[in-house]
């Protein structure tokens, strides 16, 4: 028996060595971080639910910081917090590989602009980086004050009462990315299946991040053998959602031709006709003619920007509003910003209205840095590299934690405070340039970046040249959760109340 006993531990104490000894659990071992346990490293640290684990980060970065890393089974992740660090990982395209939590999404979004690495990705973001050139922006308003006068319209049915805005808010963006990225108008009959398609991303948003903090899931082999049949039901809403979409789109072009100049205006559900409008779609079945990319590709592309590009702006616009309506000041001020471009006019905004907003850019500008909705950015470190002063090796995951680098202290004087004017160019000439990154920077930054903006600018200006927002839910009560996105466990609610104008002046009719 004893000798079994010291068989087995002289095992695990190899094990041990094995994991936890090499050069690579050497180097990181002098990284600042919790205490490693026998064999499993920090992997305890990990077992948490989602909404600890992301309060946990906080705890982590606070005790840890400027650099801290978890180490597991041979895993490293290394949080990084620091704009010089953030720079020599993001800069360039060296450390171009996503960290593989990333990867955890390739059921989905396969070998998207959001996953793919090396000339797969270069060669995507070509085809698709003109998709959101100013001429290109400048088409799109039309489409997104239409449907922000719709936002207007839904809000208008609750007037006076708390409203839940993250489904009314992702409900308008899901509806703008489809008609200006896809070229196609959701009509009332696909409600449904929207929301089908917007419940299934919340369940495999929760399911990665359940993926994530069970280090035992990280393999394909276990994790497709425990849970895969519970994600496959998910999966097939939201790829047939947007098979549903291209196979709309293909048919337009198909009957009116590629090239949108001339065409007939017949077909009332498709919002590019008359203008002679070009749809991101446009440009993948563009490429896909020319030999560049095929239908896998295409859907890969659409399953992207349709997931980065409604549900980031829909949780930018509710943390902004949420903000507004317990800042009133600030708020008033935006109005008059507004009151001043259009008098007493009911026209919409154009791109030059929406370019003159300079204090509401300043306003979601100061939003994304509370509250970026891409908390954290993760890489795989193609080679060694140092950070703050420690080596960290190649193979390493880097995740940049935007969240903390944002609110840290010696960064941005009282950093919870809500102060748009932070984003003034005299404050921020001095600002490390990686110092607040809500869309990420270098050569991998978002695509959309631009388009969202516009977006929140015609969506909120529309709402205030109506309405005067009134606190509910407050900063303080928002409860987080550790997810893609940086999503709340409780909703998020803001009262509208309709208000007059005076002699051109904003009045505030309580209701
Ligand atoms: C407020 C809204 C948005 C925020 C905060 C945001 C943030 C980000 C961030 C942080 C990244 C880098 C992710 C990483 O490297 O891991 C990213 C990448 C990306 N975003 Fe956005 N995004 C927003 C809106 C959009 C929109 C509207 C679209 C498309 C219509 C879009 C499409 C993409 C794509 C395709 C990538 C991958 C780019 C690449 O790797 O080359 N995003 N976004």
């Amino acid at each position: 028996m004893f000798v079994i006993i010291a068989i087995f531990a002289l095992f695990l104490c190899l094990i041990h060595i094995l994991f936890n000894n090499n050069k690579k659990a050497r180097l990181l071992k002098q990284i600042p971080g919790s205490k490693y346990n026998f064999i499993i490293g920090n992997a305890l640290d990990f077992l948490k639910s989602p909404e600890q684990l992301f309060y946990f980060m906080r705890e982590y970065y606070e005790t840890w910081k400027p650099l801290n890393r978890f180490w597991a089974f041979q895993i490293a992740f290394v949080n990084v917090y620091e704009p010089h660090d953030i720079e020599v990982v993001i800069s360039s395209t060296k450390h171009n590989a996503k960290s593989p939590p990333y990867y955890f999404l390739k059921n989905w979004l396969r070998d998207g602009l959001l996953l793919s690495k090396g000339p797969k990705w270069q060669s995507r973001r070509k085809i698709l980086t003109p998709t959101f050139h100013f001429n290109i922006l400048r088409q799109f308003c039309g489409i997104l004050e239409d449907n922000s006068e719709r936002l207007v319209q839904n809000v208008g049915k609750s007037l006076g009462k708390p409203v839940n805005i993250i489904p009314t808010i992702s409900e308008y963006t899901l509806y703008s990315i489809c008609e200006t990225a896809m070229g196609s108008r959701l009509g009332e009959e696909s409600k449904e299946s929207q929301k089908s398609y917007k419940q299934s991303i919340c369940a495999l948003g929760r399911q990665f991040v359940y993926r994530i903090t069970r280090i035992y899931l990280h393999s394909d082999f276990i994790y497709n053998l425990i849970t895969f049949g519970k994600v496959k039901k998910d999966l097939d809403v939201v790829h047939n959602f947007t098979t549903k979409v291209i196979k709309d789109r293909k048919e337009y072009v198909e009957k009116y031709g590629i090239n949108m100049f001339g065409v007939s205006d017949i077909d009332d559900n498709n919002v590019y006709k008359k203008n002679k409008k070009i749809a991101m779609l446009d440009l993948l079945i563009t490429a896909q003619k020319e030999g560049f990319i095929d239908d896998i590709g295409i859907q890969e592309e659409v399953d992207t920007f349709m997931f980065e590009g409604h549900d980031t702006i829909a949780l930018a616009l509710t943390y902004t509003l949420m903000l507004l309506a317990n800042h009133r000041s600030i708020q008033h001020t935006v109005i008059a910003e507004i009151d001043e471009i259009f008098g007493d006019s009911e026209r919409q905004a154009d791109l030059d209205d929406l370019s003159k907003m300079r204090y509401l850019e300043r306003c979601i500008k100061e939003s994304l840095r509370l509250y970026p909705p891409v908390p954290a950015i993760g890489r795989l470190l193609s080679e060694d590299v140092t950070l703050s002063g420690y080596r960290v090796p190649e193979g390493a995951y880097c995740h940049i934690q935007c969240f903390d680098l944002h609110r840290r202290g010696d960064l941005y004087k009282d950093p919870l405070v809500f102060d748009p004017d932070r984003f003034l160019p005299e404050n921020c000439s001095d600002r490390h340039p990686y110092a607040y990154i809500p869309f990420s920077a270098g050569p991998r930054n978002c695509i959309g970046q631009k388009f969202a903006i516009l977006e929140m600018k015609s969506a909120i200006s529309s709402l205030l040249r109506h309405y005067e927002l009134l606190p509910v839910t407050k900063p303080e009560d928002l409860k987080f959760t550790a997810d893609l996105v940086l999503r709340t466990t409780n909703p998020v609610y803001v009262k509208f109340v309709k208000k007059e104008k005076i002699n051109n002046i904003s009045t505030i009719k309580i209701i």
